[in-house]
């Protein structure tokens, strides 16, 4: 417990102070809930004696209302503190791990990690935010309570006092193994919640292929499964705690039991003042209750801890270096583009190896080559989604790493094959390009980019909202929203990942004079599947197994028997690897 306190209050940042005061009236409040006993006492050594004056039992009287009002006022004040120091706390938590995410290299989101990362955002956040504060608050009551009534009982005799100490201690022994169960447990049960949150997002995502290939059963069943499992886990986790909490109840009985046979005992040997042995009646049916309410709770901490260890995982990834301080000069007579002696790995696997050329400004250069040969690869190291494992990459003249990323993303556009719009207005969704761009601006570039007729068409024209992912509007509608976007960016480099999936020929032409629109002045990285394209290209990379194969133009490449030859022509026989005419 002390060990989760100590890590949240070092995470607690600037809520610090605020938090250690709810703490403080937090033991006042603790101390305060065993002040009736001690007037319970007083009043029964006095009656016992014979001192009995009126006045008495008004003081008496007073001291008790005096002990409540505080006592309520203790936790009151704890209370209000400690929920607004929670929801704060955790209100900047969230947005610096936002902010955390931001910086991330673009393999953490690919690899696997997205239901991770929406379940700490969420359930890890949320049970924490929740339960925090005033469980650590009630565990801190608890324990100074537990404390004071044992000091109780050493000032009644030291016996009782040493008696009731090894009954705490048998008590923390069992109490350990609860919570090394609880903590396995607890783990397990989170990561199942992660897995959960993954099978969930996975068929939201894509309910639309579940459903093209009559897949609803089978994903319905694995998701089913899931929350079945989650079920399960959580049963388990309570049943495995069962008999730890038993046990720990046959322990609270016998001590309390133990405690009264020796009080009795030690009356009965003279060494007990009759007036001790009342007061220890008073209390001694819930002498071990402070702990018996902690360890009731001991469920609720564990799973705090894992979510803290799970909240702590994702902030300790390692950002991308984001220090670069040499912005991109405005002219250079370096060229636009250089990659030199490239080496990338995914994780241990290298996928790249020594890859070298260069990209003049206002330039054409062409990818080509089979699938998974490292072409996409290439283009994402460009707009630093990763960081290369050796050699540099450089924008006129400049190594990206030293270019503050914003910089470098100002200069870099990319058009995906796939298209994500944000469940927002077209207008919006367009004006991320550059949201200083005015109305006409916009308009004009929806204009270039072949999207203005279909828009207009739509209920509110630009005012209309378009459905999470662009649901609403068709696949060729939605590249053209997307090449718009990045029109109205006007940045000098783009990166274009050419659509592979067939649309519609109007749809084409229309996306093609879009791109035609966008790359028009500018220096380009293209992943090309048109030979149409490839043709066109100033210079073409053939990227076989993460190295050029072969490089030069189309009619260069064409006079050598080599790959890319072969390609084309299979190509042109429509056999296999195809780029599109
Ligand atoms: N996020 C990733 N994690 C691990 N390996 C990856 C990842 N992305 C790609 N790879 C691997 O890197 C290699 C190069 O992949 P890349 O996507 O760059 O090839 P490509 O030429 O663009 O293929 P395609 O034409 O099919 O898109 C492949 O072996 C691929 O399996």
């Amino acid at each position: 417990m002390t060990a989760l306190m100590k890590r949240i209050f070092m995470a607690s940042g600037k809520y610090k102070t605020r938090i250690a005061v709810a703490f403080v009236f937090s033991f006042l409040k603790g101390m305060l809930k065993n002040a009736p006993i001690g007037l319970g006492f007083v009043v029964l050594a006095a009656f016992y004696h014979g001192y009995a004056p009126p006045q008495l039992c008004l003081w008496i009287g007073l001291g008790l209302i005096f002990i409540l009002l505080l006592q309520m006022l203790c936790q009151n004040l704890s209370d209000r503190l400690q929920s607004a120091a929670g929801f704060l706390l955790f209100a900047d938590k969230r947005m610096e791990l936002g902010a955390h995410l931001r910086n991330m290299p673009m393999g953490y989101f690919t690899e696997g990690n997205i239901g991770k990362i929406s379940s700490v955002l969420s359930t890890d956040m949320v049970f924490i935010e929740e339960n925090c504060m005033d469980v650590l608050a009630d565990m801190m009551s608890y324990v100074f309570s537990q404390v004071i009534l044992i000091i109780f009982l050493f000032f009644f005799n030291p016996w009782l006092g040493l008696a009731s100490l090894i009954v705490v201690l048998l008590i923390l022994l069992l109490g350990r193994g609860l919570k090394k169960e609880a903590l396995t447990d607890s783990a397990v049960r989170q990561t199942q919640l992660e897995d959960l949150t993954e099978s969930v997002l996975d068929f939201t995502e894509g309910i639309g292929i579940i459903k093209t290939y009559n897949l609803l059963g089978e994903k319905s069943k694995t998701l089913s499964n899931s929350f079945r499992e989650f079920c399960r886990t959580s049963l388990e986790f309570e049943e495995n705690h069962t008999p730890w909490q038993r046990g720990l109840n046959l322990i609270y009985g016998f001590g309390v039991v133990v405690i009264l046979c020796l009080s009795l005992f030690l009356y009965f040997k003279g060494q007990l003042d009759v007036t001790y042995l009342l007061g220890i009646m008073l209390f001694v049916f819930d002498l071990f209750g402070p702990l018996k309410a902690l360890y009731g709770q001991s469920a609720r901490l564990t799973v705090m801890n894992s979510c803290m260890d799970r909240i702590e995982e994702v902030f300790a990834q390692q950002e991308l270096p984001d220090d670069g301080t040499h912005c991109i000069p405005e002219s250079s007579s370096a060229p636009q583009v250089q990659f030199e002696q490239v080496s990338f790995a995914y994780g241990e696997q290298e996928v790249l190896h020594h890859i070298s050329f260069n990209l003049e400004a206002n330039q054409m250069l062409a990818l080509v080559g089979p699938s998974g040969g490292g072409k996409s690869t290439i283009a994402s190291l460009l707009a630093r989604f990763w960081d290369v494992k050796s050699g540099r990459i450089l924008v006129r003249g400049q190594d990206i790493r030293t270019i503050p990323l914003s910089n470098l993303m100002d200069h870099i556009s990319m058009v995906f094959q796939r298209v994500y719009l944000f469940q927002d207005t077209i207008y919006n969704n367009l004006r991320m390009g550059r949201p200083s761009a005015s109305r006409e601006e916009v308009i004009e570039a929806a204009k270039k980019a072949r999207c203005y007729d279909f828009i207009m068409a739509l209920p509110q024209g630009f005012d209309t909202l378009v459905g999470e992912g662009g649901a609403s509007l068709s696949g060729g509608e939605q590249q053209r929203l997307s090449i718009a976007r990045c029109i109205l960016k006007d940045a000098p480099i783009i990166i274009l990942d050419e659509a592979t999936a067939s649309v519609d020929a109007d749809n084409e032409s229309y996306i093609q004079q879009a791109i035609n629109e966008l790359c028009q002045g500018k220096t380009l990285l293209v992943i090309a599947h048109r030979l149409n394209t490839i043709r066109h290209a100033d210079k073409i990379l053939v990227i076989a197994d993460g190295t050029i194969a072969e490089q030069g133009t189309h009619e260069e490449l064409m006079q050598r028997d080599g790959l890319y030859k072969h390609f084309v022509t299979v190509r042109e026989t429509n056999q296999g690897w195809s780029p599109r005419k």
